[in-house]
């Protein structure tokens, strides 16, 4: 059994991932953290967690925690979880981080979105974990930054094709839209019902903090450095995720070869899921799983490519990814514990 604490759990994510963990076949929850709700249990912080009466916020004390635990998932803020993690991995603690503090390789792409780094040394060591893409070196690796719920609705669909050459670097678009869960459980206005509730707008246009990341992993990736236009928007939804992302496709591409290199990337994946042709995403499919479902619609005569995917952010795009991540580095199955079919809703 793998011991596992989870710092946050009073959070949208800790609390899917407490859920995750629970019903993980070869894990052992052993200690949740609040900064808040210290001394209180799950059950008082959120009533429809029956059950877990016994299960009481500590404080994320690392010396305490370090008796008992083998891995923890940080579903903490950004710049929060860099005071922490330097103190976990010296404690054998590894480490699989929820927020942005680990996701960057360059420290100034980094800072441009969210101020000091102060525990650069680490993001030399730490994996960037999108699982399908990174599964060797999460494989190994101690500290993995869970990438942002944007960033992979977006970078799973352009990872391959730029890989392989398919799509031009230049000129892509990114017209993604999120449930309002993705801001977190703490009160904001944009989050209010009545600002949210029955209606749509973008928000950050031209400044949001995931363009940085997202431009960093496909310039990884790519011929030349990539700058993607990213706009995010507001929807009433409570969960999920959709990104359509728009690329121009260079002059080898055929519908069959990117159709085949999608294949050969995520025919073996179990939670990246390619549409047949003529058929698209939807939110509510992949509500309460871990699966990334991708649809394609290529113009030959405009040579534009669109790509639509769906994702539920507090799974894929949050807790579940982050669990797999702790399959892959444990060396179990991605699936275990994770869901592929909806349960009822
Ligand atoms: N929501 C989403 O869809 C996604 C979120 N993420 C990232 O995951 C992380 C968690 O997000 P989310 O669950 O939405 O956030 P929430 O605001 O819902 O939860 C944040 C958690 O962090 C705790 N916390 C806040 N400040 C401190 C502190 N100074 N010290 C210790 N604990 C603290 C809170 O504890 P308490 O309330 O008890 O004070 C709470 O448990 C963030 O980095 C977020 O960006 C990543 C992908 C998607
Ligand atoms: C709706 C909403 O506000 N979404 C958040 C992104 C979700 C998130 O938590 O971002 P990370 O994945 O980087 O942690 C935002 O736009 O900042």
């Amino acid at each position: 059994m793998i011991n596992v604490g989870i710092a946050g759990a009073s959070g949208y994510t800790g609390v899917e991932l407490v859920k995750l963990i629970s019903n993980h076949p070869k894990a052992k929850l052993c200690a949740v953290t609040s900064n808040s709700y210290k001394g209180k249990s799950l059950t008082d912080i959120f009533p429809s967690m029956r059950g877990f009466e016994n299960l009481i916020c500590e404080d994320l004390d690392i010396k305490s925690l370090s008796k008992k635990i083998d891995v923890i998932f940080l579903a903490l803020p950004h710049k929060v979880s860099m005071q922490h993690v330097p103190t976990m991995l010296e404690n054998n603690i590894r480490v699989v981080d929820l927020s942005a503090d680990y996701r960057f390789t360059d420290a100034a792409a980094y800072e441009s979105a969210y101020q000091t780094h102060t525990s650069k040394d680490l993001l030399k060591q730490s994996v960037y974990g999108l699982s399908e893409l990174y599964r060797d070196q999460i494989k190994a690796s101690t500290l993995v930054g869970n990438p942002g719920c944007y960033p992979t609705s977006i970078l799973l669909p352009l990872l391959p094709l730029l890989k392989e050459g398919l799509i031009q670097p230049a000129g892509i678009i990114s017209d993604s839209k999120s449930g309002v869960s993705g801001a977190g459980r703490s009160l904001s206005l944009s989050a209010h019902f009545c600002e949210a509730n029955e209606s749509f707008n973008p928000y950050k246009v031209g400044n949001h903090r995931h363009t940085p990341e997202i431009n960093e992993i496909l310039s990884l990736h790519s011929q030349q450095p990539v700058s993607i236009t990213f706009v995010p928007h507001l929807l009433p939804l409570t969960r999920g995720m959709m990104s359509t992302i728009y690329a121009r496709v260079t002059d080898t591409a055929t519908q069959d070869k990117i159709r085949k290199t999608y294949d050969n990337y995520y025919g073996d994946e179990p939670f990246v899921r390619l549409l047949n042709k003529g058929m698209y995403p939807a939110i509510s499919h992949v509500k309460g799983t871990n699966c990334c479902d991708i649809g394609i619609h290529f113009d030959e005569t405009s040579r534009q490519l669109i790509m639509v995917s769906a994702i539920d952010n507090l799974l894929k795009g949050a807790a579940g990814q982050a669990v797999q991540n702790m399959n892959i580095m444990f060396g179990l199955d991605d699936k275990t514990g994770l869901n592929r079919v909806q349960g009822p809703l």
